[in-house]
C-alpha cells in the first residue's frame, strides 16, 4: 500500500527530486488527503454535492521511482480480482513511452487499440466503445515524445477515423473522442504541466511509503525475521537514509544491500563489519553486490574476487559512467539502442550481462522490435556520472568533450589550454574545486546528487570497496582535506540557498560531523554564538532544522548571528519553521517580489499581527 493523497496540487516542482521528498517528509500528514489508489476516481468525501461532477480525468503526479506505474498495475489487478472499481467494463494501458514508438504512425482509436491488444483483434471495438464503460491509461506522461498540442490539434470524435497519435491522444484527453470514456495520466512532475488544468478534473499524487510503511516493506520483503529487525534499526539511524526510503525503489536497493552485508556479516563473524550510513557506501555496495551476482550468474566465475570481476569489466563499466554523465549533463534519462551504440557499449554484453542490464539497466518490454533503456533509477545514473568523472580525475585523462566543456564554464582561457593537454596538469583536488563551483551554479539543483557521490569516491574506504577500478596517485587524506576545504570555504556569490545546504549535504559523505558539531548546540538551545556563524555553518544550521522531525515554533534569524554572506544561507530553514519573523524595513521590492511576498501573506497557512 502506497501513500497517495487526492488534492488539487497542481504545483510543478522546480529542484531536484530529492529536495522534493524532503520537504514532502515534513510535510506529509499536514497537506492532502489519503485516498486509496482504488478510488482515484470518487470526489473527496465531505466535498459539497451540489459542486460534485463525475471525475472524467485523473492527472497523478510521483518522482522516478515512487510507485506510479506499481499503482496503475495494482489498480488493475484489483479490479481484474473483482475487488473494486466493478463498474468498468474494459481498460487499456498505454505506457508513453511505448507510444513514442508508433508516434508516426497513423491510427484510428480503434486500431490503435488492437496494435496494443492483439487479442481484441476479431471484436468490432468501436461499437464496443458506445455500449461499454472504458477506463484509458496513459502512464509516464514525462517520458512522452508526443507534441500534445491542444491549441492547434484537431478535433477528431470519431473512433474509426485515422489520424496521427497525437491526434487521438489529444482528443481523448479534450473530451472530443469518447467523451464516456475515463482517462487517468501519470507523470513525474516536472511534466504535468503540460495538460491544461481545465482537463484534470482531479489531482493525486503518489507520495510513496510513510514511515510505518517503510518498516512494513523491510518486514514484509526481508524473510529473516533478525535480519529485518537489523535493518530497520539501520535505516532508522541514519537520517538521510531514512528519508530517501520513501521512495520504493530505494527500500529495494537498500534491502539488497543490507541483506547481504549483514549474511555476509553473520557467516564471517566480523561483528565490526559496519552497515552503510552515507549514500555513497550504500550505492557503491549496491554496484558491487549487481557485478557480482551477475559474474556468478553468468560466467561461473569466483564470485568473492570482485577485484578481477572490475578489472575484467572495467572498459564497458567507464562506458557506461560516461553515458550516464554526458547524458546527465543534458537532463536525458532515457536512451536507445542506438545511444548505447554510440558510446561503444555492446548491446548483446549489456543483455547477457543481467547485472548491468535488468538491474542497472531496466530495459522496457515493448511490443515493437525498439528497445528504451534506462537506469533503475535516476540516482543510479547519477552514481555512474560520479564514477565516470572521479576516474577521469583521478587519471587526469579528460577524454570527454562534455565533461572538459562542462568544467570550462565560467573559466578562463589558460583552463582550456590546460585541458586540452593529455594527461592533464591539474591536481585532482583543483579539478573537483571547479566542478563544485560550476554544480552549484545550476539553478534547479539537477547536478546535486552527482556531486554528492563524486565527492564520495575521494574517500579511501569507498576506493577500497571498487578496488581495480579507480588508480589514484595523489595521496587520499591529502585530497580529502582540500575538498573538505573547498566545500567549506567555497565564495558563492549567485548560488542559491538549496545548492549551499547540498555542500554540507557533500559534507556529510566525506563522514565529516564537525561542521554540524559546531552549531548544534545553538539550534537544540537558546543559546546563540559568540561570534559570528560562517555561511558554511549557516548552511549547516538550516540543514539540522530542515531535518528535525519536529517543525521549529519560531524561526528567529538572529539568533544564530550570521554573516552578511550567511544570511541567505538560513533560509532553507524556514521550510519546518511554524513561525518566521520578517524584518523588511529598508527593502526595496520590485513588483514582481511585492507579488510574492503578497501571495505569501494571503496565504491560508500565513497569519500577518502586525503590518506597518
Ligand atoms: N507499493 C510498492 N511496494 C513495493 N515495492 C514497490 C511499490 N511501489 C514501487 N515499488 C518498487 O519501486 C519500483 C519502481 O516503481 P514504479 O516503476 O512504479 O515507479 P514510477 O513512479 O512509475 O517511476 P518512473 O517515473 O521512474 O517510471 C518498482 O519496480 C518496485 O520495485
Amino acid at each position: 500500500e502506497l501513500h497517495v493523497v487526492q488534492g488539487e496540487n497542481e504545483h510543478i516542482n522546480k529542484q531536484h527530486e530529492i529536495w522534493d521528498i524532503e520537504d514532502k517528509f515534513r510535510t506529509q500528514t499536514v497537506e492532502g488527503t489519503k485516498i486509496s489508489c482504488n478510488d482515484i476516481f470518487k470526489s473527496a468525501p465531505g466535498c459539497d454535492e451540489t459542486k460534485k461532477r463525475a471525475i472524467r480525468m485523473v492527472m497523478t503526479k510521483g518522482i522516478a521511482g515512487i510507485g506510479k506505474t506499481v499503482s496503475v498495475k495494482k489498480f488493475i489487478l484489483d479490479w481484474l480480482d473483482g475487488d473494486a472499481n466493478q463498474d468498468l467494463d474494459f481498460i487499456f494501458m498505454f505506457p508513453f513511452r511505448e507510444l513514442n514508438l508508433v508516434k508516426d504512425d497513423d491510427f484510428s482509436l480503434e486500431t490503435l487499440v488492437k496494435e496494443f491488444y492483439p487479442e481484441l483483434k476479431d471484436v468490432a471495438v468501436a461499437k464496443m466503445f458506445a455500449n461499454h464503460k472504458i477506463l484509458f491509461i496513459f502512464d509516464g506522461l514525462d517520458e512522452s515524445q508526443l507534441k500534445l498540442n491542444f491549441k492547434t490539434t484537431k478535433r477528431l470524435t470519431d473512433s474509426t477515423k485515422e489520424s496521427s497519435v497525437e491526434t487521438l491522444v489529444t482528443n481523448l484527453i479534450r473530451e472530443h473522442l469518447l467523451p464516456s470514456a475515463l482517462v487517468w495520466i501519470t507523470s513525474r512532475p516536472a511534466a504535468i504541466q503540460r495538460i491544461p488544468k481545465q482537463y484534470v478534473y482531479q489531482w493525486t499524487e503518489v507520495r510513496g511509503f510513510d514511515d510505518p510503511q517503510k518498516v512494513e516493506y523491510f518486514r514484509k520483503r526481508v524473510e529473516d525475521k533478525d535480519i529485518a529487525e537489523k535493518i530497520v534499526t539501520s535505516i532508522t539511524m541514519s537520517r538521510s537514509l531514512y528519508i530517501m526510503c520513501h521512495i520504493p525503489i530505494f527500500c529495494w536497493i537498500a534491502s539488497k544491500v543490507l541483506v547481504h552485508l549483514l549474511l555476509k556479516k553473520g557467516n564471517s563473524q566480523e561483528e565490526n563489519l559496519k552497515t552503510p550510513t552515507t549514500l555513497i557506501e550504500m550505492y557503491t555496495h549496491f554496484f558491487c553486490i549487481q557485478m557480482e551476482v551477475a559474474t556468478e550468474k553468468y560466467e561461473n566465475e569466483d564470485f568473492g574476487d570482485i577485484e578481477k570481476i572490475f578489472e575484467s569489466n572495467k572498459e564497458f563499466i567507464f562506458k557506461l559512467g560516461r553515458m550516464a554523465f554526458e547524458k546527465l549533463e543534458r537532463g536525458e534519462i532515457v536512451f536507445t539502442s542506438d545511444d548505447l551504440k554510440k558510446y561503444g557499449i555492446d548491446i548483446d554484453k549489456a543483455g547477457v550481462y543481467c547485472g548491468l542490464c535488468t538491474s542497472i539497466f531496466k530495459e522496457e518490454s515493448v511490443f515493437h522490435s525498439k528497445k528504451l533503456y534506462c537506469f533503475v533509477h535516476l540516482t543510479v545514473q547519477e552514481y555512474f556520472a560520479g564514477l565516470f568523472v572521479y576516474k577521469s580525475f583521478a587519471s587526469k585523462s579528460i577524454e570527454s568533450q562534455s565533461l572538459k566543456d562542462f568544467l570550462l564554464k565560467g573559466s578562463e582561457d589558460t583552463l582550456k589550454a590546460i585541458l586540452d593537454e593529455d594527461p592533464v596538469d591539474l591536481p585532482l583536488d583543483e579539478l573537483m574545486e571547479i566542478t563544485i563551483a560550476n554544480s552549484t551554479l545550476r539553478k534547479s539543483g539537477e547536478l546535486d546528487m552527482f556531486l554528492r557521490f563524486l565527492i564520495g569516491m575521494s574517500l579511501k574506504s569507498t576506493q577500497v570497496l571498487l578496488y581495480g577500478l579507480i588508480q589514484q596517485t595523489e595521496e587520499h587524506s591529502e585530497v580529502v582535506e582540500k575538498i573538505r576545504a573547498s566545500l567549506t570555504d567555497i565564495d558563492l556569490l549567485n548560488c542559491s540557498a538549496d545548492r549551499c545546504l547540498n555542500l554540507v549535504h557533500c559534507l556529510a559523505e566525506l563522514k565529516d560531523s564537525s561542521l554540524y558539531e559546531s552549531v548544534s548546540h545553538f539550534v537544540n538551545s537558546n543559546q546563540s554564538p559568540e561570534t559570528h556563524l560562517s555561511p558554511v555553518q549557516c548552511s549547516a544550521v538550516a540543514d539540522l532544522i530542515l531535518m528535525s522531525k519536529t517543525p521549529l515554533e519560531e524561526f528567529n534569524l538572529k539568533k544564530y548571528r550570521p554573516t552578511i554572506k550567511g544570511v541567505f544561507r538560513l533560509l532553507p530553514a524556514v521550510r519546518n519553521c511554524r513561525k518566521v519573523e520578517l524584518e523588511l524595513s529598508y527593502t526595496k521590492f520590485t513588483d514582481s517580489e511585492m507579488e510574492i511576498l503578497s501571495a505569501a501573506l494571503m496565504s491560508t497557512h500565513c497569519t500577518l499581527e502586525a503590518l506597518r
